[in-house]
């Protein structure tokens, strides 16, 4: 890591300097990012082995506590009033006079927080912002919070979205896991009714309907612009890398199936002017997108480009003429058979030449395995990490195995290996042609591309 920073002239910023996306950039280089999955791996089985079993376990189930805290420092804008501190910081006491939260517990929350390395404790009860903390901040000042809260994440970088979201709705469902998975009745089911989401919510509503419901407006705007703050953890333009999609010819079709509010696309229509893309969602969210373009990429759409399309991928597809079916994180969210059916519908809209991209991650086993079912295809089996680091990178991968149980939890999805997409993809009536990996990280979405399999294309 060290040479390639010589070898580039670049700094691996500290943990000082404030965060900017910009100063990740070295730390997205493969050959950079695959040095630190190796140290976050080793060093975390390093605190397995050193640590008594009690204490790594003790702490690790009281750990919810930091998602709580995080959430009071976000949605109480300390971030934002720490940044309009400057680099002195501020005592809690003048913290909580602006944000009204009790001084006492918000030094204690604040300090478990700097006990992880998200904030300084620079002086006995006074705050700062660190590179971690920064990472969180909106940008708008304190007082434009208080004034237009509905419009705190409008704009950002999406990383407080995000944070917000998680350190919410998904604490607090993730607490009736073990209910929805003993109550007689849940553990029978594996649809979106049936999550430790309706437990903790009381609701019959599946999570995106439920989004969708008056009241909720904050949250699914939230929700849209969360997606994108999980995209900071990746590769900027992480989209373009791998599939060739320089190769597809003019006014080629692109259709991104529950597109959200269309960030991918956009990046798409942007770095290929040549395709046409059409973004297909729920009513809300397209209304969201279609707001979303006019303030960040208007010419997509006036230029026709990009389009909108309310569409539910559980009936029909009514594009039939797209070159690729493209599907960014959300197959991760249904159950198999669900999967299956959104699959079908556009195995029966695609054409010969049609090809479905998955842009998902790709679990692996913390095991050493044999991938004999998929070993002929192109990408379909990843690096082993070196010994005695788990075959699955352990801790530096844990977040894909956090995300698995979220889509538990939320939903009853799961993120699966690449044998599960290979069924999926055949019994659905595709078959799986490549694998176009990411190079090594903390959050990795592979393309994972089938074409219409022969059997299907002659009955
Ligand atoms: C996890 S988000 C992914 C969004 C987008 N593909 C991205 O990567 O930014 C899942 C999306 O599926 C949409 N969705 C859920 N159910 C849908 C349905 N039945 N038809 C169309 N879109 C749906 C949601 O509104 C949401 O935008």
């Amino acid at each position: 890591m060290d040479s390639f920073c010589v070898k580039h002239g670049v700094k691996l910023p500290s943990l000082n300097d404030p965060f900017t996306q910009e100063s990740e950039g070295p730390r997205m280089h493969p050959e950079v990012s695959q040095a630190v999955s190796h140290i976050v791996s080793a060093a975390a089985q390093l605190i397995a082995i050193v640590r008594p079993a009690p204490v790594t376990l003790m702490t690790t189930a009281i750990q919810v506590h930091v998602s709580s805290a995080l959430r009071v420092a976000v949605d109480s804008n300390v971030v934002e009033i720490l940044r309009e501190a400057g680099s002195q910081g501020l005592h809690v006491r003048q913290i909580s006079a602006k944000n009204g939260i009790d001084s006492g517990k918000l030094g204690r929350i604040l300090r478990l927080l700097a006990s992880e390395h998200i904030f300084n404790e620079i002086a006995p009860d006074t705050f700062s912002n660190n590179r971690i903390s920064s990472a969180i901040d909106t940008g708008k000042s304190f007082d434009g919070l208080v004034s237009q809260p509905d419009m705190k994440f409008i704009g950002t970088n999406g990383i407080a979205a995000g944070i917000s979201r998680f350190t919410d709705e998904s604490v607090k469902s993730s607490a009736y896991l073990y209910e929805a998975l003993t109550d007689p009745e849940f553990s029978k089911k594996a649809d979106p009714f049936h999550t430790a989401f309706n437990l903790a919510y009381k609701t019959n509503l599946p999570l995106f309907p439920w989004l969708g419901q008056a009241g909720n407006e904050q949250r699914l705007r939230r929700f849209g612009i969360a997606i994108d703050g999980g995209n900071k953890m990746l590769p900027p333009n992480g989209i373009l890398m791998g599939y060739p999609w320089s190769s597809l010819s003019l006014g080629s079709v692109i259709v991104d199936v529950g597109g959200g509010i269309g960030t991918e696309s956009m990046k798409i229509a942007k770095e290929f002017p040549s395709l046409k893309l059409i973004v297909q969602d729920t009513r809300d969210v397209v209304g969201n997108g279609i707001k979303y373009f006019e303030t960040q990429f208007p010419e997509g759409m006036s230029s026709g480009r990009v389009t909108f399309q309310v569409h539910d991928f559980l009936q029909r597809q009514p594009v039939t003429n797209a070159r690729v079916f493209f599907l960014r994180l959300i197959l991760h969210d249904w159950p198999d058979e669900t999967c299956i059916r959104i699959l079908k519908n556009l195995r029966d809209s695609a054409n010969p030449n049609t090809e479905l991209i998955i842009n998902e991650c790709i679990m692996d086993y913390a095991c050493p395995v044999d991938r004999i079912t998929v070993k002929d295809i192109p990408g379909a089996v990843g690096q082993t990490p070196p010994s005695p680091l788990l075959s699955n990178m352990g801790h530096a991968r844990i977040f894909n195995y956090l995300i698995d149980l979220q889509m538990a939890i939320m939903l009853n999805g799961v993120e699966r290996t690449i044998e599960q997409y290979a069924e999926l993809f055949q019994k659905s009536g595709w078959e799986l042609k490549q694998v176009f990996r990411m190079p090594e990280g903390h959050a990795m979405l592979h393309k994972i591309v089938g074409v219409p399999s022969i059997q299907s294309v002659i009955t």
